[in-house]
């Protein structure tokens, strides 16, 4: 199957509304996608991800900027010439149709001929396993299988490049992680770009090669889910992807491998990317699985503050705790709980930043 890039150049949407007064709904998107890339548009409710997925598929106009699929401007073509397909969270299916009207229904539009659609509809069923469905009508089918005739529907076109607007919200959610992998499974067969929008992180986290996380109508990260997690760029990205603890210090000392910050009473080093100044107020981020716990009378290495347990709850393969350090209080995540005696409220500790992990955010 042939695929293509995405590239979105300063792309802007404004939304009038009944009084005349424009609503700026997304502002300045700059985006490029490889080939084959799965991408996935992530952020919270309101952020302008559907809307920006709409204006990939045509759906919805672009205010200013352009679009390309490989080098084609696509910004005045019309949905159904732009070589790409939408799955919706819907499923949209005809209802009175089979299975196998549903999937063959774009191929008839096309005027393509009967045994052409049915050994190209029989290719998409065989990849997506679907063949022993293909006489029943949507109404007889589960959630999991509709949603799957719609990706069929989508794939049997062979299009350039596939849209996905939250398709698996009307899932429970242990079929959720097997569509996930369903649909992961049959991008990377097919080899199609994808673009796909969640406000679930760790949905986007499990199935992208690269996640997008956008807030207020713009980008504030572009990178791996690896990327994201580890080096966010900004507090709102360290905030809504995973756990994050932040932490208020200020510059002491620097060199050109390591920067000492004062956190309270303490003294903590972390490997210096050469922006630090002496003085500089910084917002360090900590995720609670990075951070040690040991008891005060433990030997411990660099980067020890003392802390007070205030409580804890045991989460089965982890157990969480939060401390008290001063100013702040802190979570942190200890793995592997039954290997060691749990900490109990009122203990006293040492916490353990471990410099190599922290990163410090703006914001
Ligand atoms: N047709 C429209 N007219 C006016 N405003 C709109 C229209 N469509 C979307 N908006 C507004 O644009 C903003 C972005 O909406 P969008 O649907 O893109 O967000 P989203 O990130 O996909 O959120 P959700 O996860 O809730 O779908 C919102 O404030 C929304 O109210």
């Amino acid at each position: 199957m042939k695929s293509r890039t995405v590239t979105l150049n300063n792309v802007c949407k404004s939304f009038v509304d009944d009084s005349g007064s424009a609503f700026q709904a997304v502002t300045d998107v700059n985006l490029h996608i490889e080939a084959g890339e799965f991408v996935t548009l992530l952020g919270p409710s309101g952020c302008g991800k559907t809307t920006t997925l709409r204006m990939v598929a045509g759906f919805e106009s672009i205010s200013t900027g352009d679009i390309y699929f490989g080098d084609d401007n696509v910004r005045n073509l019309q949905p159904n010439k732009r070589d790409c397909t939408m799955v919706f969270q819907s499923y949209a299916l005809f209802p009175h149709m089979s299975v196998y009207d549903n999937v063959a229904y774009g191929l008839r539009l096309k005027k393509m001929p009967a045994t052409a659609i049915r050994e190209k509809v029989n290719q998409t069923f065989d990849i997506m396993n679907l063949g022993a469905y293909q006489d029943r009508m949507p109404g007889q089918l589960s959630g999991g299988q509709q949603q799957r005739v719609a990706l069929a529907r989508a794939l049997v076109m062979e299009p350039s490049v596939l849209l996905f607007d939250e398709p698996l919200s009307n899932l429970d959610a242990k079929l959720r992680l097997t569509m996930r992998d369903e649909i992961r499974r049959i991008q990377k067969a097919v080899g199609i770009t994808a673009i796909y929008v969640t406000h679930d992180q760790s949905e986007a986290m499990s199935m992208s090669d690269k996640v997008v996380v956008m807030n207020k109508g713009r980008i504030e990260q572009v990178g791996t889910p690896t990327e994201v997690y580890q080096r966010p760029a900004t507090r709102f990205v360290a905030d809504f992807i995973g756990v994050a603890n932040f932490l208020q210090a200020e510059v002491a000392d620097t060199d050109s491998e390591s920067v000492q910050l004062r956190l309270g009473e303490a003294l903590v080093k972390m490997p210096s990317d050469g922006s630090f100044e002496s003085g500089r107020q910084v917002t360090l981020v900590a995720r609670p699985e990075a951070i040690g716990l040991t008891r005060p009378t433990a030997a411990g290495s660099g980067n020890l503050l003392p802390g007070l347990v205030q409580r804890s709850a045991f989460m089965g393969q982890v157990q969480d705790y939060w401390v008290d350090i001063g100013d702040n209080e802190i979570q942190v995540t200890v793995s592997n709980p039954r290997a060691h005696e749990p900490f109990q409220p009122g203990d006293k500790v040492l916490v353990d930043l471990h410099g190599d992990s922290l990163h410090w955010v703006q914001g």
